[in-house]
């Protein structure tokens, strides 16, 4: 937009244009009109300006991100997108990833309270599957609570092996759900909070409300050392002896203050977790906690301390289900064209928010798609599908699509660590793959079958040759990937700087 002109521009009236006779002032104009006249035409020119700046930034951002390199992460839910782009910010931009530790403090907190709201849950579960009813007959068995007999007919007794011990424990940690609730307030406040994941909305500027959040809350004092727990569950529930418990104010500094109430439920998460009679019943449910991603039980004494500080890995290994699409600017710090503008758009991968990735498909140098080796597995959003069977399709779908048709495509075959502590455990390939057939059940042969089906989907289906490149991967093992990326980095260059003819 032209500036307004900051000449008096009714200085030399053309007779002829009327709208030069129109901005004229008026003949008998009062001193203070005109001064008033003068202050409006001065604010025009000032928001003028303004906005000749603005497009002045927008055309330059435009200009960076159309030399940029752009890649696009695809894959189905928790394949690893969000963590290898984590990988190659860890390992390119460090200065950049390191400014959001305190963001990943709150979500690595809030992992672990996931974690601790789901063992509760099948404590719970186990309490109410193995509670009875005496009858005469029981009575006459002894049956009843470890140590105590039913002594009357019609009285409800638990034959689980879990004590009353287990019972105050959970009582106690139950002063960390209303902390979840809040915090997944601010980080969703539309909902959504019903789902199993910390979730984000792209775009949401998450990353600053929890760094805004972590700084608040480091500046709060510990809870009191002195019977913290009972101090933290009576203030958040508001309470029942006004002499004992802090204030509301106090309970309002708890309940946005994970650090304090974390530390003060320290040690009895480490009991419960580690306590062989829990571990029992969660082995009888089924339950293996370790596989939930965001899993930090075996870390609570030290991401539940009062001075926790993230580690590199531990911001690799938090879990945020993505929502939408997250865009990632970032300049190279090293490598061989440092200062390189890069984009990554990450996405969430869910059945439900594919559609969105389409618009991006046109203008994109490389996708790196992540395909877990997930053959005894199925969806969480479609437990009637298996895993690996969808990301074959979500695969053969970006090897046909035209819009993709220059694209470089980088196949990660991801959770190598999973697959082999899986092939490890006895579980057959055949069982959920009949073409396996009566080849030997180890990691290279699973690995080299599956990659030959991707790799032959790759051929049949492109529109036309394409530079493809395929890695087997464990995302979530950070030196490794680094290593992975150097090469990926280096191959995306080259075929970005053969396309614009630079070599
Ligand atoms: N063991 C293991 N876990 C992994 C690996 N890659 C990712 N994970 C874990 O799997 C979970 C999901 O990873 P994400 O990177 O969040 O998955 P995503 O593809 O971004 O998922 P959405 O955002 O839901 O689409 C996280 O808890 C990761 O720590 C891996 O190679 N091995
Ligand atoms: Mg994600």
């Amino acid at each position: 937009m032209a500036a307004v002109a900051t000449k008096a521009f009714w200085s030399q009236p053309d007779p002829d244009d009327p709208l030069s006779q129109a901005l004229q002032p008026p003949p008998n104009e009062s001193p203070e009109d005109r001064a008033a006249r003068i202050r409006q035409q001065e604010d025009a020119i000032r928001v003028s300006k303004e906005i000749d700046d603005e497009i002045a930034i927008a055309k330059r951002a435009y200009e960076r991100r159309k030399k940029a390199i752009k890649i696009l992460l695809l894959g189905q839910a928790e394949s690893g997108k969000s963590t290898t782009l984590k990988n190659f910010q860890l390992a390119f931009s460090p200065q950049h990833f390191h400014k959001e530790r305190s963001a990943w403090k709150t979500i690595i907190q809030l992992n672990l309270i996931r974690n601790i709201k789901r063992l509760l849950e099948v404590l719970q579960e186990e309490w109410e599957s193995s509670l009875q009813t005496t009858t005469p007959a029981s009575i006459a068995k002894g049956k009843g609570v470890a140590g105590r007999t039913p002594t009357s007919p019609g009285v409800r007794f638990s034959t689980s092996p879990l004590t009353d011990n287990h019972r105050r424990i959970r009582m106690r940690l139950s002063a960390l759900l209303p902390i979840e609730d809040e915090l997944m307030k601010k980080l969703l406040p539309d909902g959504a909070a019903a789902v199993k994941d910390v979730c984000v909305r792209a775009g949401s500027g998450w990353k600053g409300i929890l760094t805004a959040l972590s700084a608040n809350t480091s500046t709060l004092g510990p809870v009191t050392p002195a019977k913290p727990q009972l101090q933290l569950v009576s203030a958040m529930k508001g309470g029942s002896n006004p002499s004992s418990r802090p204030g509301t104010a106090d309970a309002a500094k708890f309940k946005d203050n994970p650090t304090a109430v974390l530390a003060a439920c320290k040690d009895d998460i480490v009991t419960l977790w580690e306590d062989p009679i829990v571990r029992g019943v969660l082995k009888k449910h089924n339950v293996r906690l370790q596989d939930m991603p965001g899993f930090f039980l075996n870390d609570a004494g030290r991401v539940a301390a009062m001075s926790y500080e993230p580690t590199d890995d531990d911001i690799v290994r938090a879990r945020v289900r993505t929502l939408g699409v997250e865009e990632h600017h970032f300049t190279m710090e090293s490598g061989a064209l440092p200062g390189t503008e890069w984009y990554i758009y990450d996405v969430g991968g869910s059945r439900s928010v594919r559609q969105h990735w389409i618009p991006y498909f046109d203008d994109v140098q490389a996708i790196i798609f992540l395909a877990p080796l997930a053959f005894n597995l199925t969806l969480e959003e479609d437990p009637k599908v298996n895993r690996l069977e969808d990301s074959i399709t979500l695969w053969r779908e970006v090897c046909t699509n035209a819009l993709l048709a220059k694209t470089t495509l980088i196949l990660f075959l991801n959770k190598m660590d999973i697959l082999q502590a899986t092939l490890a455990s006895g579980i057959r390939v055949v069982k959920y793959v009949p073409s396996y057939g009566d080849q030997p059940n180890d990691i290279t042969h699973v690995t080299k079958y599956f990659r030959d089906k991707f790799r032959g989907y790759h051929k049949r289906l492109s529109p036309k040759a394409r530079p493809f490149y395929w890695h087997e991967t464990s995302v979530i093992d950070t030196r490794s990937t680094a290593a992975i990326l150097v090469g990926v980095r280096e191959g995306i260059l080259r075929a970005h700087l053969q396309s614009v003819n630079v070599i």
